[in-house]
């Protein structure tokens, strides 16, 4: 009894000790040169702010009556309508004129060039009183069929350009010029990997520059751009040459009149700022917009708790089983959709030949893969595996040779042994029958996992938002990535970026399943959970085509493996033959060095 008292009592005294101990103070770390900046940047503020307040000759009086005058505020409308209307003629303008020197037409190219050439040469207020003295040069506009007396209509140029309407076709010309080399330099910008990423889903062209291309070129337009109509919103001024009662001519007019020059011309510097920190304001809110998926922006915090959210519907579904597949997860619902058989296609190749320049990269190749079957290719790096690849699905064109899928070309109309090339459309269209997995992802950055799973279905094959939603869920269950519905790209590894692409490619149900290196841009530790995935594909019944250095893998999984040197196939066979009886000396001599 006396012990426990003892132990109670010793307890007691530790805690009071605890208890009485001086608590730690934190003293934060000093910077007495950042103070002493911050004192003279407040002290310099100070002795302006009194200059200016202090200082009758700046003649605030005289600025607060004007500030809100009637013909100030009608000037200042004026000057907001020829920026809001230069900014949009001149960036639906800029924007054609951009997509026009990218669109691979050497004479659209060639045009867009000269005219970017021209309009950045020639001086605005040239341009401006030029197009004001229109009607010296032309009486009147006709519109008609050249070299022919037809005419729809004629106008007079002076009724017709007004000196507004050579404002904005001015400030439209000029805006045009320099934001259509802002757009072209965006569009430059974006990965070449996400243009064949969704040309090989067959995403429809316009779709392929309006969803996927623009959007993320617009984070490195929108700040160059926002350059532009800020300079445009001041360059407005230049337009007093033409006598327009903009908001600069306004109060030249009315200084002229009263000799109060300084606060007048505070005036306009006041709306130019207003107008400008609006602007601003109005980047701010656009750039935030257009940065979906960037590290950091507002769409990462809505994917945060999104995911949170799946999470936690997931964590309470009981019809939900894990299955541990070597190295990862996969996750299956009870839709039984894990073997949902689909019907592959059978892919012959007959005597291909592709060349880039003088360099032929396939030499007459011909294959047979049956439908459904898995086919592993091997070789050399150079050797021509991806190219051979990318041929099947029509993104390299063939110089010579055919492939068809179940009898059908995809770059192809056959007629009477003539061949005839298919217009894009069309191309996109067939290429849905093949689905396509990069070695980088490709995924599209700006669009969360399940917008990326369901972009093909919904924009190639129509299929109503719901229902392709419904079903990119039960594919994401299927790679194991259920919980990631609402993440974007940036925010998961590289294995799930790439079990991701594959749930995409397996969105529009091809016949045919194209692997390029799949795993070759990961970290050891997560290419199983990748290989993983292909391993489950392989009974699904689609026919997978797949170019590996993964030589374990090739072993197990593939029904056929074929080994390809020089732009030719050497050696093909089971993997028994290829690995462990080579017939070929290249393909021993390949199998030596890797095995
Ligand atoms: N667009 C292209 N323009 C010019 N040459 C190209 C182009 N694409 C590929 N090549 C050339 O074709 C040859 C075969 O390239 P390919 O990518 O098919 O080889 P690979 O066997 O897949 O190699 P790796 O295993 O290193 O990826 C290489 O010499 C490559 O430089």
């Amino acid at each position: 009894m006396n012990a426990i008292t003892l132990d109670t009592s010793t307890s007691r005294l530790a805690e009071h000790k605890a208890q009485i101990q001086p608590q730690r103070r934190v003293v934060p770390a000093r910077y007495p040169a950042r103070t002493f900046g911050t004192v003279v940047a407040a002290g310099t503020l100070l002795m302006i702010a009194a200059s200016v307040l202090g200082n009758p000759k700046w003649g605030w009086p005289v600025f607060a009556q004007w500030f809100f005058a009637e013909p100030v505020i009608v000037s200042l409308g004026q000057t907001l309508l020829l920026t809001a209307l230069g900014t949009l003629f001149g960036s639906l303008l800029g924007t054609t004129i951009a997509l026009a020197r990218v669109s691979g037409s050497p004479l659209l190219a060639w045009l867009a060039w000269g005219y970017v050439w021209l309009f950045r040469s020639i001086p605005l207020i040239v341009l401006l009183l030029l197009l004001n003295n229109l009607g010296y040069l032309y009486a009147t506009i006709s519109l008609g069929v050249p070299l022919t007396d037809f005419r729809f209509g004629s106008w007079s140029t002076a009724a017709l350009i007004s000196p507004f309407v050579a404002a904005v076709i001015g400030l439209t010309l000029n805006q045009a010029a320099f934001s259509s080399e802002i757009i072209r330099g965006g569009i430059l910008g974006v990965d070449n990997g996400q243009r064949e990423a969704a040309a090989a889903l067959g995403l429809p062209r316009r779709r392929q520059i309006f969803g996927i291309v623009l959007p993320q070129a617009m984070r490195s337009i929108l700040p160059a751009g926002f350059n532009e109509i800020i300079n445009l919103a001041k360059g407005t001024s230049v337009v007093y040459i033409l006598a327009l009662p903009e908001l600069f001519y306004t109060v030249q007019v009315i200084y002229r009149r009263n000799l109060e020059v300084v606060p007048l011309l505070m005036v306009a510097t006041v709306w130019y700022l207003i107008i400008l920190t609006v602007l601003s304001v109005i980047q701010r809110r656009i750039e935030r917009r257009f940065s979906r998926g960037v590290a950091g922006s507002q769409g990462a915090g809505s994917f945060v708790r999104s995911a949170r959210i799946s999470l936690r519907r997931i964590d309470s579904s009981a019809s939900i089983t894990r299955m541990p597949v070597r190295g990862h997860t996969l996750v299956r619902g009870d839709t039984g959709s894990f073997h949902r058989p689909v019907k592959g296609g059978t892919v012959v190749i007959e005597g291909a030949v592709k060349r880039f320049g003088d360099l032929e990269v396939l030499k007459g190749v011909s294959l047979t893969i049956p439908s459904g079957s898995v086919t592993v290719i091997i070789g050399q790096s150079g050797s021509g595996k991806s190219t051979l690849l990318r041929t099947i699905n029509h993104l390299e064109p063939l110089n010579a040779g055919l492939i068809s899928i179940d009898g059908k070309l995809i770059g192809y109309r056959e007629d009477a042994n003539i061949l005839h090339e298919l217009k894009e459309a069309e191309v996109l269209r067939r290429r849905v029958d093949v689905g396509m997995v990069f070695q980088s992802f490709n995924l599209f950055p700006h669009m969360t996992v399940l917008e990326n799973i369901v972009e093909a279905p919904v924009h190639v094959r129509g299929r109503p938002r719901a229902e392709a939603e419904a079903d990119a869920r039960v594919l994401l269950t299927r790679v194991g990535l259920s919980d990631k519905v609402d993440a974007y790209p940036r925010q998961l590894s590289g294995g799930q970026q790439q079990r991701v692409a594959i749930a995409r490619a397996l969105a529009l149900r091809p016949k045919v399943l194209l692997f390029d290196e799949p795993t070759s841009a990961l970290d050891p530790e997560l290419v199983g959970e990748v290989l993983g995935v292909i391993r489950e594909l392989a009974s699904s019944g689609t026919t997978l085509i797949i170019v590996t250095h993964e030589m374990g893998f090739a072993r197990e999984v593939a029904d056929t493996v074929v080994f390809m040197d020089q732009g030719r196939i050497v050696e093909r066979g089971t993997p028994e033959q290829v690995f462990s009886r080579p017939v070929h000396p290249r393909t021993a001599e390949f199998l030596s060095k890797v095995l």
